[in-house]
């Protein structure tokens, strides 16, 4: 349960969005989740019922603790619902335009010191922020995916972040019972600034030969000690996902070891966008993204 129960808004009901709100209601606060239309707040709505659904199978999570957490959920369509949220955590697409249109109305629905987060994985955060007549509230909250299991958040300073909304996101995010790295606001942050360009590189150790699916992966887990090989993870990623990423950054970066290779091209050419489309580098059984 969280030190102190805060009210708080996620915006957009996708992968990272239903991610946060299970973080969230899992902690103890009060989640609104909001999307654009009735159907993906439904969905997402259901998204984080599964999860919890499945930690009760599990065993991770007793049935008592899932039924009030999702006492504690909400699902929303206009944003003037967000009213009186302590913490708002944004996960719209990642378009600088339209979530600087976000900010720009959530300066007319909360509280001047209600905090704003952007899980933004590749633009940045001052630039996010420079939609909001508060820039000093706004900070970066970098989840990895998928969220609720991740440990890590990248907590990201913008150039006028003020030294209040990052103190108090750090406790909001430590509250929750994550790890918190703070990093600079620069293109990938630290995380993606590293994965990327190793992910590019293991696909095009894969297209000369160098080795096979299997024999790169293993390499990687069992050499490397990673906890998975790269084509696995790019699998739950989704190529789709991968390609977006890497071209952001490097349009950013201009360094070619963030250019997607052509095989990336090819595989969502074909269909083959990872364990969402039941193949990517592996073929699955059955469609899903991850687990309890
Ligand atoms: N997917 C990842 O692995 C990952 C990891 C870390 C960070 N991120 C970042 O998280 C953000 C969201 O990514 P995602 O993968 O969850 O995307 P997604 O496409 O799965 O979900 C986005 C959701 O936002 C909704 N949406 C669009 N405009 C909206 C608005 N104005 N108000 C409310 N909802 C709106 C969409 O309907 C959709 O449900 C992006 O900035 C992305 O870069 C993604």
């Amino acid at each position: 349960m969280a030190a102190e129960m805060r009210r708080v808004g996620v915006i957009g009901g996708g992968t990272m969005g239903v991610g946060i709100a299970i973080t969230a209601v899992r902690a103890g606060h009060e989640v609104l989740l909001r999307d654009i239309e009735e159907g993906a707040v439904e969905q997402g709505v259901a998204g984080v019922r599964r999860f919890l659904d499945r930690s009760v199978d599990k065993g991770k999570l007793a049935a008592a603790e899932r039924d009030a957490a999702l006492g504690r959920l909400r699902g929303v369509v206009s944003l003037e619902e967000l009213r009186g949220c302590d913490v708002v955590i944004e996960a719209v697409p990642e378009d600088l335009a339209l979530k600087q249109e976000l900010l720009a109305q959530l300066d007319g629905v909360l509280a001047d010191d209600a905090l704003v987060h952007t899980n933004t994985s590749t633009l940045s955060v001052t630039a996010i922020a420079s939609g909001s007549r508060r820039p000093e509230r706004v900070v970066g909250t970098h989840y990895c995916n998928p969220a609720p299991l991740m440990d890590l958040v990248e907590l990201v300073r913008g150039q006028v972040t003020s030294a209040a909304a990052l103190a108090a996101t750090r406790a909001y995010v430590e509250g929750i019972g994550k790890r918190v790295v703070a990093c600079a606001d620069v293109p990938g942050f630290i995380v993606n600034r590293f994965l990327v360009p190793f992910e590019n590189d293991c696909i095009r150790a894969l297209e000369c030969g160098m080795g096979t699916i299997d024999s790169i992966d293993r390499a990687v887990k069992d050499g490397l000690g990673y906890p998975m090989g790269t084509f696995r993870l790019l699998d739950i990623i989704g190529l789709d996902i991968h390609r977006a990423v890497s071209l952001s950054l490097y349009d950013q970066l201009r360094d070619p070891r963030f250019a997607p290779p052509p095989l990336v091209d090819r595989m969502i050419s074909a269909g083959h966008l990872g364990r969402k489309a039941g193949r990517g580098f592996y073929a699955y059984d059955e469609p899903g993204l991850h687990g309890s």
